[in-house]
């Protein structure tokens, strides 16, 4: 591809911050003198000294890891005008394109079925690209919507090419234009067009929504297709691969990318390793269907919201000064109809501009399971150096040398073939699809990974429930980066789960797996001592993967509160004391920064503190529950699971009396509410005993003081959806016997701190 063309295809940019990095080295010379405090009065204070002293020495940590997180923040621009000038289009490298799902009734298949018309539209020539659905569900609704969504894409993937359509998910783009008044081009030939295609999605819908009804069977419609459903267990049964639809006709203006549904084999006995195992059949079959050169993956919600993603994310992946650079690009998980201020603090809008821009400049931005398009080669487990375009000889594994028994051993024996053409970056593949199924059956098989590397070195690897981050980190300990890029308008966008126990499940697992991965031989500290992980990078990844550790000193805070209040002790400077300014300011200036990345992010206030309220009750209720869970594991008592999060369909306008409910906090029976409402308790108690003037006399004469308060009556603050939970009606209100627990708790804390 060499071309006398010697603009960049893409550049980066810096951010300055100052006011931000001084605000982080006031902070951090704040903490760093209230522990300089600790230590020069540790005598004279009883057990409550030396552990808030560790939790501040974790806070001053992590305070410390933020501030290398942060230091260089970049951004990149992709110049796709100067991609295609310099090759043809159809010249252009083959993207394979993943799609997972798991559950049709959490995850409904007409969203699904959104997500693939998406990505079968964007722009790029159409036989460059082809899709793949997984199906760990084995539902004979999204293979039966996936037909349906097949024959309506052959006017649907037109009609956004003529038109240049910018949002290519029908029910998006549908709603946003649900009347043709108002609409830029007003040709008849549009408007005609637009009414037609409007009615065939509706029928399109109308279909899917009646099939999930039960209202009509599928397998009436296609029943030849439909045999091999009848009587299927979702976790015990044979492959099913579908070639739905299948490209013969080139790139024209009329055609569609293929089509290829998947359901591995799935048996009790055998582990399926969740998303990881589902991408790594999927990498296989499309290994020896169409073994594109890069593969884009999304969740089954994140529909592609701007056609252009691929072509500019191919700018980043072939504009780099070699090819042994970047590894891959991740764009941020953006979220359509985000409740109003992230009541539910998940939208994460902050942490993807700040922190992952941060990342973005050290070794490049983690790989997050949904919106990324990655070179196959880095998948297959090449290290950076080993890469030469056209290299005949690749080496997988770093030693030097490659036989063809060592590809056996890592990829196994129906693999050999396709993985060493992607790894040598010959891109031939079978004319028909169909003349690979058997072969693809074989891949996809229970039994195929045995005795192979797949999940291991090569492929999705396993071992975590975020098996996206762990996958990230073995790329980056090769040595590669990647890059993170934020469009305007967003690349995908997806559902954010709304409601307390939706969130709960996913930030526990979020949890979970990484800490799994921390407390793994995959701790990021031997990357960067035995392999080629930055050390900063290395900071940065044990910034993610101790999100659940942050549970223990937060609770121990918490309970240190109420804890000085109740025995009338204090933890924390007195008026008198100088160092009595220390917390207060900590707490001033983190809490303006923090404020300020919001306001400078465009978010509003409320969105602000909703992000600070939901961090806490986060940390100490999922976060926790996610330790819980990998010492259960660690201790052999129960393995971790990988449970789906549940995918609202998209509330509609009409439904306008939900939205002021949509924001309510949610319960349900989830152990994961117990300690937020223990710890509320304690501090309804703690505020009580001490309005009440129960506290005990102090022993040394210097009891609880106004800083404690402070903080109890925070805490307070925080829980406050807690607080409207334990009088809420329904789903609204904490359980009772989630009341009872955490009232057990409570007491028995205040009845151990009181003798
Ligand atoms: O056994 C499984 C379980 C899940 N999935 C798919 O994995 C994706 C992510 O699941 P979801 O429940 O939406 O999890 P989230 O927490 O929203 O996902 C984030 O976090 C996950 C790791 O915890 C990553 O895998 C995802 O890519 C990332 O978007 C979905 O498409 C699922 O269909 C499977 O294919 N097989
Ligand atoms: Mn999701």
């Amino acid at each position: 591809m060499a071309s006398s063309n010697s603009l960049p295809l893409y550049e980066r940019f810096g951010h300055k911050n100052t006011l931000h990095k001084v605000m982080e080295f006031i902070i951090l010379i704040l903490l760093l003198s209230l522990l300089v405090y600790r230590l020069l009065s540790f005598n004279n204070h009883g057990l409550s000294w030396p552990i808030a002293f560790l939790c501040e020495l974790w806070f001053t940590f992590i305070c410390v890891v933020t501030i290398s997180n942060k230091w260089n923040r970049v951004e990149h621009k992709p110049y796709p005008d100067r991609l295609l000038q310099r090759v043809p289009k159809d010249e252009l490298p083959a993207v394979d394109l993943f799609v997972t799902t798991a559950d049709s009734e959490l995850e409904p298949p007409i969203i699904t079925i959104n997500t693939v018309l998406s990505l079968l539209a964007v722009d790029y020539p159409t036989n460059k690209l082809a899709c793949y659905v997984s199906d760990d569900g084995c539902s004979p609704l999204t293979f039966y919507s996936l037909v349906e969504a097949s024959k309506f894409a052959k006017i649907w993937v037109p009609f956004c090419k003529k038109y240049n359509v910018q949002v290519r998910a029908p029910f998006r783009y549908f709603t946003n234009n649900s009347k043709l008044s108002g609409h830029k081009n007003s040709s008849m030939e549009f408007k005609q067009e637009w009414k037609i295609v409007k009615d065939e999605y509706e029928q399109l819908s109308n279909k899917i929504e009646d099939a999930v009804r039960k209202s009509i069977n599928p397998s009436d419609i296609i029943e030849s297709d439909f045999s091999v459903f009848s009587n299927i267990q979702r976790n015990n049964h044979p492959t099913i691969i579908k070639v739905v639809w299948e490209n013969k006709e080139g790139h024209s203006k009329q055609s569609v990318p293929h089509l290829v549904y998947v359901s591995r084999e799935k048996r009790p006995k055998h582990p399926h390793h969740a998303k990881a195992g589902a991408m790594n059949v999927l990498t296989r079959i499309s290994g020896l269907m169409t073994n594109a050169p890069y593969m884009l993956n999304v969740d089954c919600d994140m529909f592609a919201n701007n056609p252009s993603i691929i072509l500019h994310a191919m700018c980043m992946l072939l504009g780099s000064k070699s090819e042994n650079e970047n590894a891959f690009v991740q764009c941020p998980q953006v979220f359509y109809d985000g409740l109003k201020d992230d009541p539910f603090g998940n939208q994460m809008i902050v942490l993807w501009k700040y922190t992952a821009q941060g990342i973005s400049g050290i070794q490049g931005p983690f790989y997050s399971g949904t919106g990324c398009v990655h070179r196959r080669k880095v998948i297959y487990g090449l290290f950076p150096n080993n890469v030469k375009f056209g290299d005949t000889n690749p080496k997988i594994i770093n030693n030097g040398k490659s036989t063809n028994e060592e590809l056996l051993n890592t990829f196994g024996k129906e693999f050999t073939k396709s993985a060493a053409d992607a790894l040598k970056g010959k891109a031939e593949s079978p004319d028909m699809l169909s003349k690979s199924i058997e072969a693809a059956y074989q891949v996809a098989g229970v039994g195929y990974e045995y005795g192979t590397h797949w999940g291991k070195k090569v492929g999705w690897m396993y071992g975590s429930t975020t098996e996206d981050v762990l996958t990230g980190l073995s790329i980056h300990n090769k040595g590669w980066r990647s890059i993170l890029y934020s469009p305007n308008p967003p690349a995908f966008l997806g559902c954010a789960p709304t409601g307390g126990p939706a969130s709960m499940t996913q930030q526990k697992r979020w949890a979970t797996g990484l800490l799994e991965i921390l407390l793994s031989e995959n701790c990021p500290i031997f990357g960067t001592l035995f392999a080629s992980l930055q050390f900063r990078q290395c900071l940065a990844y044990f910034w993610i993967l101790s999100w659940g550790l942050r549970s223990v000193p937060e609770l121990c805070y918490a309970a240190l509160t109420a804890y000085s209040i109740i025995t009338n002790s204090h933890f924390l400077p007195k008026g008198q004391e100088p160092a009595y300014y220390i917390p207060i300011a900590v707490f001033v200036i983190y809490n303006m920064y923090t404020l300020s990345e919001h306001l400078r992010t465009g978010l509003s206030i409320r969105a602000w503190w909703n992000n600070q309220r939901m961090g806490r009750i986060t940390t100490i209720s999922a976060w926790l529950f996610g330790v819980l869970g990998v010492i259960l594991k660690l201790l052999g008592i129960s393995e971790t699971v990988f449970e789906v999060t549940r995918k609202d369909q998209s509330t509609s306008s009409d439904e306008g009396t939900e939205d002021t409910e949509a924001g309510k906090f949610t319960f349900d029976e989830s152990p994961a509410f117990i300690p937020p409402t223990t710890i509320l308790f304690l501090q309804l108690t703690a505020l009580a005993t001490a309005l009440l003037g129960l506290q005990p006399p102090a022993r040394d004469g210097v009891g609880s003081g106004s800083l404690e308060n402070m903080c109890s009556v925070l805490l307070v603050v925080c829980f406050w959806p807690f607080l409207k939970g334990l009088f809420g009606p329904g789903k609204y209100g904490i359980p009772l016997s989630t009341i009872f627990k955490a009232a057990g708790l409570a007491l028995l804390f205040y009845t151990l701190c009181r003798y």
